[in-house]
């Protein structure tokens, strides 16, 4: 019998529809039977190609898809993406801009105060140096927002806020001419393609003196929390603080706005806390910080001693309340207090303890002998006294360290006769005894240096410093440090006299008290400078706030508020189970189903 042999001969009846089955007929060659058996195979033509293509792109697309987010979480470091925030500080003798960069991770801000995470540019003469022209600040401030350009990415620019926070040397100008520098700030950082608003141009302190005691920085939660007088309930008290800090129109008075003027303090114990990482800690194991600016000197710490509500300060970090006192001494900066001295030679103040020269001259005993005090005096003395100086022709530099610290004691005690508190120490002002470490910066630093004293005994050796710097000839001084400016180096006999009266006469820190080091960096050489205090407590504020005010806090709290993170935690599996999908589906058997009609039934094989 022949055999019989069957040939498949495919009808493909190129078919519109998806997946319409394709028939096709295997005839038997044997003749005698006629049967055929007509198989139908259920399976997609073109469909069986498109699926191929679609699975392929899909595939790709999720490979790369998850290649970006690997990319992604390797180029962070696996961590938040890196933000920015600008902060000038508009001091008395100059002005100082910082650029800050910083992650939020798990929802929280994480500071690094080195490397790209920060840097900073001072530009002389400082703000209140324009009181005359105004208009002539905006070149140095247009050079420092360029400055701050070179540090924050383009795309970056429009998210980065910019805040200035001007202090003593502003403060001691009328509010009118305040107004006037503040507009051509404002009209320069509006410009600079920055996020800024107006009122984050300020003085400090100016925006906080008619905002009454209960006025808030709050950043609970985990945060730092900066609060006056009797707490009440932070939200309402913080949406109220804002709103009066907005809205109302400030008047001040020089009294108000000193009293009001420590935030300055607050923010410098902010980050040297921060810096030794004791900010969260036993309150009593913090540091206090007193600084030595040009125009104030600001003395903040954690006091257990009852306070009037004008130097109380609450700041509070997770669930640790530290209760403060904090207060800038305006016109007791070290620049101030030396002009100070001039005067009362000049005016012959009852309290100086110095006595003219027998040719009638104003004797200068914080000045070396054999310097020529008329330039400098003139250049610092204003009004009644330049003229009453240049009357009485001239100073005669007489080189006397003791008898210059009484002079100083007599500044630090001006006014003590009008103290309306139970004591007072510096001027007409409360300051509770010191209590627990401090960190003496600014001029108690520069001028330690100077000298190159160590930290240990480092007061009582400043004495023996200043006794020898003051009684030494101007001459043999200016041999010695010939790269000094002639009033920088001027400075150091006044400033040694007036940092053991400031400290020891008047504060009471005993000479040899180890409690007390001279510092302008903490920790990981972060820079004791308020601004940075400034910046935490600003991020964090507007991190907490962000993460709180919107209703999805729980999700925030539990993915973090940064968008990366959650690329982590939802990307990363979406893309997973898509990729498993696919490959599931690609890996899927395509498989054949036969009719066989003779048998009456089908028959599944697997094509591949
Ligand atoms: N010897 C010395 N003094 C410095 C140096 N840098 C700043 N100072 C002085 O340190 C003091 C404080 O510096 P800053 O905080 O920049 O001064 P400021 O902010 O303009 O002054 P305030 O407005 O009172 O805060 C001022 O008296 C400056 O003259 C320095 O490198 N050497
Ligand atoms: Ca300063």
């Amino acid at each position: 019998m022949r055999r019989s042999h069957t040939r498949a001969r495919v009808k493909t009846k190129p078919d519109k529809s998806d997946m319409d089955p394709v028939k096709f007929q295997i005839r038997s060659s044997n003749r005698s039977s006629s049967s055929s058996s007509i198989y139908t195979l259920t399976k997609s033509n073109s469909k069986h190609a498109k699926s191929n293509l679609f699975l392929t792109v899909a595939s790709i697309a999720t490979v790369l898809g998850f290649l970006f987010v690997c990319y992604s979480i390797a180029s962070s470091g696996g961590r938040g993406s890196l933000r920015y925030s600008v902060v000038i500080d508009g001091g008395s003798t100059g002005t100082r801009i910082h650029v800050f960069g910083y992650r939020i991770e798990s929802g929280k801000p994480v500071f690094e105060f080195r490397g790209a995470n920060y840097a900073s540019l001072k530009l002389h003469p400082g703000l209140s140096a324009y009181a005359e022209d105004p208009e002539g600040a905006s070149a140095a401030l247009r050079e420092l927002v360029e400055f701050a350009k070179g540090r924050v990415p383009r795309g970056m620019w429009v998210e980065t806020e910019v805040r200035l926070m001007a202090t003593a040397g502003m403060r001691l100008l009328e509010v009118s001419v305040q107004e006037k520098i503040l507009g051509v700030v404002r009209r320069v950082l509006g410009s600079s393609g920055f996020l800024f608003r107006d009122e984050w141009a300020s003085v400090i302190s100016d925006a906080d003196a008619a905002v009454d005691a209960a006025a808030y920085y709050i950043v609970t939660a985990g945060f730092i929390g900066v609060s006056r007088g009797t707490r009440r309930s932070d939200d309402g008290v913080r949406r109220s603080f804002l709103r009066q800090r907005n809205e109302q129109k400030l008047t001040q008075n020089v009294d108000a706005v000193a009293a009001a003027g420590s935030d300055e303090g607050v923010y410098a114990w902010v980050v040297a806390n921060f810096a030794l990482g004791s900010l969260g800690g036993d309150p009593i194991k913090t540091t206090g910080i007193v600084e030595l600016g040009g125009a104030s000197a600001q003395v903040t710490f954690v006091s257990s001693e009852p306070m009037p509500s004008e130097f109380s300060r609450t700041v509070s970090f997770g669930n640790v309340s530290y209760s403060l006192y904090s207060h800038s001494f305006l016109h007791f900066g070290q620049n101030a207090a030396h002009e100070k001295l001039w005067g009362s030679l000049v005016s012959r103040d009852r309290n100086s303890a110095v006595e003219p020269t027998l040719e009638g001259k104003h004797a200068d005993p914080c000045a070396p002998k054999g310097y020529n005090l008329d330039t400098i005096t003139q250049k610092h003395l204003s009004g009644f006294l330049a003229e009453e100086s240049k009357l009485a022709s001239s100073f005669q530099a007489v080189g006397n360290y003791s008898l210059c610290r009484s002079a100083a004691l007599s500044i630090l005690q001006e006014g003590n006769d009008k103290c309306s508190y139970q004591h007072c120490s510096i001027g007409s002002t409360f300051t509770p005894k010191l209590q627990g470490r401090f960190l003496a910066t600014e001029n108690f630093f520069y001028t330690s240096k100077f000298f190159g004293l160590g930290e240990k005994s480092w007061l009582s050796n400043m004495i023996s410093a200043g006794e020898r710097f003051c009684g030494e000839d101007w001459s043999k001084l200016r041999v010695k440090d010939p790269s000094l400016e002639e009033e920088d180096l001027l400075r150091y006999c006044f400033s040694s006299a007036y940092i053991v009266s400031l400290l020891h006469d008047t504060l009471g820190v005993p000479l040899d008290d180890e409690r007390v080091g001279f510092a302008n960096q903490a920790g990981d050489d972060i820079p004791l400078d308020w601004a940075l205090g400034a910046f935490i407590l600003q991020t964090e504020a507007s991190t907490s706030q962000h993460a709180s005010s919107s209703h999805l806090h729980w999700f925030y709290a539990l993915f973090g508020i940064d968008s990366q993170t959650l690329l982590y935690f939802i990307g990363v599996p979406i893309l997973m189970t898509v990729l498993v999908c696919l490959i599931s589906k690609w890996r899927k058997p395509q498989l054949k189903t036969i009719y066989d009609l003779e048998k009456g039934r089908y028959i599944v094989s697997r094509i591949r």
